[in-house]
């Protein structure tokens, strides 16, 4: 029986330890917050700011876990390597989570180290150096902070007028202590996947079929597997998968995001742990989902094959209120609605756009991919989140 310091618990950490669990496994998730939706399901939980180090070295001393679990990016990442050194396993690894944290170290290490093709970028630490990284990629430019996820702090910068305000919303979105952006040129893209891989500690890396998805304000709508696309591409992708998983090491899934353009397919980041638009396998539309594959990877149990079962699509449930006890409107109307399912993730607070919970939609793989989509996103739609 393993034990297992989950970091971070949202709704992919929920489905994480209700994997472990399945699997009789012990998990410990903690966050900022109490009564965070991994909570509801572990064993027990622990609330601290897993931004300061020392609160965070204290937790790995007190439980001793097997294996450390991130689910977040925003952690103080550089003690992973004292905990290596110590003779914890990351997973992925100290590397993988520390390089995913700051989009500086990833970014450097696709595009430079392994050469990579991504957008052109620059980095920017005050709104005048800004200003002349814009000059340099030209416009529309995409700007994010270096830490931040889920769109927080990102914007489209299309003409001067905007630079200022993207600067200051970048601020306001950025989490950690650094005050850093970079500064993208915009990919004008016909269609992005992410691509689920799993590396193993033995064995070979294995990936799922491509996930579509769409976004808006830098954060996830709806997505759909299989993502329909050429097979260069697709082999591409898992070329340039396999070298930047290499590169950071370790075993677990892994969401590598890319662009697919008419000049070809760019990189675009990776987290390294179960992906948001991989909640459509929760419609198993695959043998084992994503968080039953990333535990078999964490716990280095053989993943013999993964294999589409079925075609699928996801669309969110977003608040659009803070309150303090968010109630759903619309429920028994999706639970009626054939060839789907949903989840409610149980978070105790809303704010404007929190994703809240999810539907999931699928078919028999003659189905049609669109139809699925477009039922998943008229199903989210009859949701309201009140306050
Ligand atoms: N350079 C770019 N050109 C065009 N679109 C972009 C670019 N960068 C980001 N986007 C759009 O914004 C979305 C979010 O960007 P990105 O994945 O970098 O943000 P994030 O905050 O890390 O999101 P998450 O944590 O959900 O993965 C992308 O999926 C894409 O739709
Ligand atoms: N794109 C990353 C992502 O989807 N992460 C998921 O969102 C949670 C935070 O949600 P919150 O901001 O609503 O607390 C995280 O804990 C993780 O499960
Ligand atoms: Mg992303």
């Amino acid at each position: 029986m393993a034990k297992i310091l989950l970091l971070g618990s949202g709704e992919l950490g929920k489905e994480f330890v209700i994997a472990a669990q399945r699997l009789g496994q012990t998990v410990i998730a903690v966050d900022s917050y109490a009564n965070a939706p991994a909570m509801q399901v572990a064993h027990s939980a622990e609330v601290i700011n897993m931004l300061d180090g020392d609160a965070l070295d204290a937790l790995v001393a007190k439980h001793q876990p097997d294996y450390i679990v991130p689910e977040i990016e925003a952690i103080r990442t550089e003690r992973f390597y004292n905990y290596e050194e110590q003779g914890y396993t990351v997973i992925p690894s100290a590397k993988a989570a520390n390089y995913t944290m700051n989009r500086k170290s990833i970014r450097d290490l696709a595009a430079k180290d392994l050469g990579l093709k991504t957008a052109n970028y620059r980095y920017a630490a005050s709104a005048k150096e800004l200003s002349d990284a814009v000059t340099e990629i030209g416009m529309p430019c995409v700007v994010k902070p270096l830490m931040s996820s889920s769109g927080k702090g990102q914007s489209t910068i299309k003409t001067e007028a905007d630079i200022q305000k993207a600067w200051e919303y970048s601020q306001e979105g950025s989490r950690g202590d650094v005050a850093e952006v970079i500064v993208e040129g915009f990919v004008n893209f016909n269609y992005e996947i992410t691509l689920l891989t799993v590396t193993q500690r033995e064995g070979a890396t294995l990936f799922c079929p491509p996930i579509g998805h769409r976004q808006e304000r830098g954060d996830y709508q709806e997505s759909w597997q299989p993502a329909t696309m050429q097979s260069e591409h697709l082999q591409t992708a898992q070329e340039m998968a396999k070298k930047v998983t290499d590169a950071l090491g370790g075993a677990g899934i892994w969401g590598v995001e890319f662009f697919i353009s008419d000049d070809g397919v760019y990189f675009s980041e990776l987290s390294p742990r179960p992906h948001d638009t991989g909640m459509v396998t929760l419609g198993n539309t695959q043998n084992f989902n994503e968080f039953e594959l990333h535990l078999r990877a964490v716990l280095g149990l053989p993943i013999a094959e993964i294999t589409q079962e079925r075609i699928g699509a996801s669309a969110v449930i977003l608040a659009s209120d803070h309150s303090d006890n968010p109630t759903f409107e619309g429920i028994s109307t999706i639970a009626n609605a054939k060839k789907s399912d949903f989840r409610l993730f149980g978070k105790p607070t809303s704010r404007p756009y929190r994703r809240m919970g999810v539907v999931v939609t699928y078919d028999s793989k003659e189905g049609d991919i669109t139809n699925v989509t477009k039922r998943a996103k008229e199903l989210a739609s009859k949701v309201r989140v009140l306050k």
